[in-house]
């Protein structure tokens, strides 16, 4: 069975194996035409039911047709086979006919449930801009890059860290005056998507932790480099990468309703972002390590009060109140703007490379410590979540 297509996304990831499954069963039994019409039903879904589900139908799947799990328990490593193996397991000795109902309702249910959802997917206008997880729009000198997986809290797949680097570069040759990055949906973001890692190459998990640290150094770069103002407009709860660049940015306007989380401890992770120069420097070393090391989650108050966060508005009015801002700021001269960042931020810049470089290069030792791979396989496997 394959389980890592090219390019494809965890969801497929899964699904693929219990589809491919579904198809080469023939044995027919008393209820086997609802449970092959279930089956059917599957491949139909017009949404994705999300991994969670999956796994239950891949683990009632198996048991239905196999019996209880007698596979021998995947390693470590093995994320998505563990995922599996584990759901699978989970069901005991629960009888093949129980499964195979259980099967046939949770179809059901899903059927129901998600082929009349008359919500639009997020990113159908993709066409319009090119972009696939993004949504990037140039009117009033302003460049917006909003984050658009809301579905997944705006979680960045290796396809957004290639789409933010070629927006940035467009938008820096682009004729708009500022940048502004953003977020749809509830989440402003949830950082790295912990789905990255379990599409391993044929060079394995160290090819994989390399080919990491290689990425997010060329992208993190990209913000070191960006010659234009550019501000975050943090629309709600911010995780991981997606704060630590935060003190890269010239300018990050909060909805009160955002947060500041770095969890890469609990992660087996460490900071990156050129957050271990930028946050001791904003915020004092002592609360950059309440942050960094210790995980401590900040309200945007406590985020404004650290100088992490420019300015902090009600929710209600956020959108409003900041674009109105961003609006005047766009019509100041572009040239003044960007010479003026530039004699701000063009001293440090050769210091942000290196320190970039030795966070790239720590990570990709951790990305292949127990710790990490622990972290990512309990998140996958919803054993926890922050
Ligand atoms: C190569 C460069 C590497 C750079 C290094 C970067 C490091 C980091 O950014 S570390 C931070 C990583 N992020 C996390 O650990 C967050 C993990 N997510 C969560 O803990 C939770 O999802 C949540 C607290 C962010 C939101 O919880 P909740 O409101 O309960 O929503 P759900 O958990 O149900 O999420 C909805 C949907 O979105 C998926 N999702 C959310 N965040 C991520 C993520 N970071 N990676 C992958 N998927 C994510 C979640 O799985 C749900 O999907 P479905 O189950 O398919 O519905």
């Amino acid at each position: 069975m394959a389980y890592h297509l090219p390019n494809c996304s965890s969801l497929q990831v899964i699904s693929f194996p219990v589809v491919q499954l579904h198809l080469n069963r023939t044995a027919m039994r008393a209820s086997q035409k609802d449970f092959e019409n279930a089956m059917n039903q599957v491949k139909l879904l017009k949404k994705d039911p999300g991994n969670e589900v999956k796994l239950k139908l891949y683990s009632l799947y198996k048991q239905a047709t196999e019996g209880p799990c007698n596979m021998p328990k995947p390693g470590v490593f093995d994320l998505i086979n563990k995922a599996k193996w584990d759901a699978w397991n989970a069901l005991g000795s629960l009888p093949k006919e129980t499964a195979r109902q259980n099967y046939v309702d949770l179809v059901s249910s899903l059927s129901s449930s998600l082929e009349s959802s008359s919500q639009v997917e997020p990113g159908t206008d993709r066409k319009s801009t090119g972009y696939e997880t993004l949504m990037v729009t140039s009117e009033d000198g302003i460049t917006k890059i909003m984050l658009n997986r809301p579905t997944k809290k705006n979680a960045l797949n290796v396809e957004m860290y290639h789409e933010i680097m070629h927006a940035l570069k467009a938008a820096s040759k682009d004729d708009s005056a500022i940048t502004v990055l953003t977020g749809n949906g509830d989440y402003y973001s949830s950082g790295n998507d912990l789905t990255n890692f379990t599409d391993i190459p044929p060079g394995g998990v160290e090819e994989k932790a390399k080919n990491g640290a290689i990425l997010l150094r060329e992208f993190v770069g990209c913000f070191i480099d960006f010659p234009k103002p550019l501000i975050a407009v943090v629309n709600g709860p911010a995780v991981g990468i997606s704060v630590t660049l935060l003190g890269l940015f010239d300018a990050v306007y909060a909805s009160d309703r955002a947060t500041f989380h770095t969890p890469f401890s609990h992660l087996g992770q460490s900071p990156e972002g050129c957050s271990s120069y930028t946050f001791p420097k904003i915020m004092s070393p002592a609360k950059a390590t309440e942050m960094l090391v210790f995980g401590k989650k900040l309200t945007a108050g406590e985020a404004c009060a650290q100088g992490l966060v420019t300015e902090v508005f009600p929710d209600s009015t956020f959108q409003k109140e900041v674009w109105t801002r961003l609006k005047a700021f766009a019509k100041l001269p572009p040239n003044a703007m960007r010479i003026s960042k530039e004699i701000i931020r063009n001293r440090e810049k050769e210091k942000l490379h290196a320190v970039n470089a030795e966070e790239c290069s720590v990570l990709q030792g951790r990305w292949l410590s127990d710790e990490c791979m622990n972290a990512v396989v309990n998140f996958l496997s919803r054993k926890s979540k922050l």
